[in-house]
């Protein structure tokens, strides 16, 4: 439910405890009166939709998506793949989150146009190889916040493999790709070690680009490694000949793109707060259509949810099952691959009944928001015990209180203050709209969730579920 509109939020997204522009509403994050036994049914993955969006874009005939993403992010995509001239058709589906997507391929990317990336960093690092593909400038921005995220490795490696692109010399956004219809490729160096979006970026346009690429990462680490596998597999179903030299290496061979039908697995990333709300509330928590092999890192959660107490149990239908009686363990956690999970993983652990470590998460300070500084300082601001470390955070038992919970404009963010309000009354979360990134139906899942209707969608409508734990929804849910 929506209370108020008072607080100051730094709605650029600036670091945790800098004052922001303008006012935020708040969100009365519900209390768990009860034990949950709740089946949550979640849409589309971001990081599936936006590179089969890709995909199939470059592909060389028409394809349909069959439950995709419908979110700021997978619609960024969507208006960025039109712009260059891609048709994108939305076709009703039986589906409980939205239309089918029927992508047709562009006979020639076309530029001269502009693309808005939001804070989309699947948008603002994957789309300038394709426009690099198109003819014609294409200037990109996105929001304030946007343009802190970092972009220069990427930029510098498509400027060695040929492509022209105009910046302010931050290497952020702003810039304009001046797309000459192809690109040369070829072997190219760049330190990923911010992002693996880089990486990424470059090898799905690859088979479009000459020589193809072969990307050689010069960094120590490579951030998000599945999100990388993710590309790398989603390439090869495509008929795509990839490869991997060496670790850290991998290349993409020139050639054709197969068009494809299918079905998006649902966004396991976004499971997290609805299954660690079993371990908070006790109880369980299911989402189904889990998928028996995926490349997501959502996928982990089996394994890491286990370290703070829960019992996970995959049924052979595929409904994952999270269950736990309220406690929650400290944990002591190195998770360079699973940064996307981390806020939530934080949240339990301010809510364990001992310390934690969780580590290996450096680069999530280039995500939305400085992801370290933001959770301490809002779990600070509970009463809580939280300290940043250079690549992660430490957080010591402490009882927490009501209070104001910033989102920085950080989808993940706002879902780590309601899992901490399902056990601390009175925390309020500031711009629970920022959810609409990746998951436009929070809200109403998590009140349906907690068999709360007075802020949830209705009985049958796209997205909710009775607690019954058994019922499944439309379209097979
Ligand atoms: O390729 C992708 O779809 C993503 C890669 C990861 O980025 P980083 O490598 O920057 O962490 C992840 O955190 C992000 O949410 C999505
Ligand atoms: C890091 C994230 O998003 P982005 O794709 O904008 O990097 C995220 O969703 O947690």
């Amino acid at each position: 439910m929506l209370i108020a509109k008072m607080n100051p939020q730094d709605d650029d997204g600036a670091r945790a405890g800098e004052a922001g522009p303008g006012d935020a509403e708040l969100w009365a994050a519900p209390t768990a009166g009860s034990a949950l036994r709740a089946t949550v049914p979640l849409p589309g993955s971001k990081s599936l939709t936006g590179r089969e969006l890709i995909l199939s874009a470059l592909a060389d005939g028409p394809g349909t998506l069959r439950r995709p993403l419908h979110s700021r992010d997978s619609a960024l995509m969507v208006d960025a793949l039109r712009a260059l001239g891609t048709g994108i058709e939305e076709i009703p589906s039986e589906g409980a989150f939205g239309a089918d997507l029927r992508v047709s391929p562009a006979s020639e990317l076309t530029g001269s146009t502009s693309i808005g990336c939001g804070l989309a960093g699947t948008v603002m690092r994957f789309i300038p190889p394709v426009a690099a593909l198109a003819l014609g400038p294409v200037a990109f921005d996105g929001d304030p916040y946007a343009r802190k995220r970092p972009m220069r490795a990427i930029l510098e490696a498509l400027r060695a493999l040929g492509a022209d692109i105009a910046d302010e010399g931050r290497g952020a956004l702003p810039f304009t790709v001046h797309g000459s219809g192809s690109l040369r490729g070829g072997r190219v160096e760049l330190d990923a070690s911010l992002s693996s979006q880089f990486v990424s970026g470059l090898l799905l346009s690859a088979p479009r680009f000459d020589e193809g690429v072969h990307v050689v990462h010069t960094g120590e680490r490579v951030p998000s490694l599945p999100h990388i596998e993710m590309t790398v597999e989603a390439l090869r179903a495509r008929g795509v000949d990839v490869s991997s030299p060496a670790p850290h290496e991998w290349r993409v061979e020139p050639g054709p793109i197969a068009a494809r039908d299918l079905t998006i697995e649902p966004d396991l990333s976004n499971a997290a707060p609805f299954l660690a709300a079993a371990l908070v509330a006790g109880g369980s928590v299911s989402v189904p259509n889990w998928p028996d092999a995926t490349t997501q890192v959502g996928d982990q959660l089996r394994r890491l949810l286990p370290e703070f107490g829960a019992q996970v149990r995959l049924s052979d239908d595929g409904v994952l099952s999270v269950s736990g009686d309220g406690a929650v363990r400290g944990v002591q956690l190195h998770v360079p691959e699973a940064g996307e999970l981390a806020p939530t993983l934080v949240g339990l652990a301010a809510l364990a009944d001992g310390p934690s470590e969780i580590t290996g998460i450096g680069h999530i300070r280039h995500h939305e928001t400085d992801r370290i500084a933001a959770l301490v300082a809002e779990i600070r601001g509970l009463g809580g015990d939280a300290v940043e470390l250079e690549d992660g955070i430490a957080v010591r038992p402490a009882p927490l209180h009501a209070g104001v919970w910033k989102s920085y404009a950080d989808h993940r963010m706002a879902t780590t203050g309601a899992l901490l309000g399902l056990r601390v009354a009175g925390v309020e979360v500031e711009d629970i709209a920022s959810t609409s990134k990746t998951l436009p139906q929070f809200s109403e899942l998590w009140h349906g969730m907690l068999g709360d209707e007075s802020d949830a969608a209705e009985p049958g409508a796209a997205g909710w579920l009775p607690t019954t734990g058994t019922t499944f929804g439309p379209d097979g849910l």
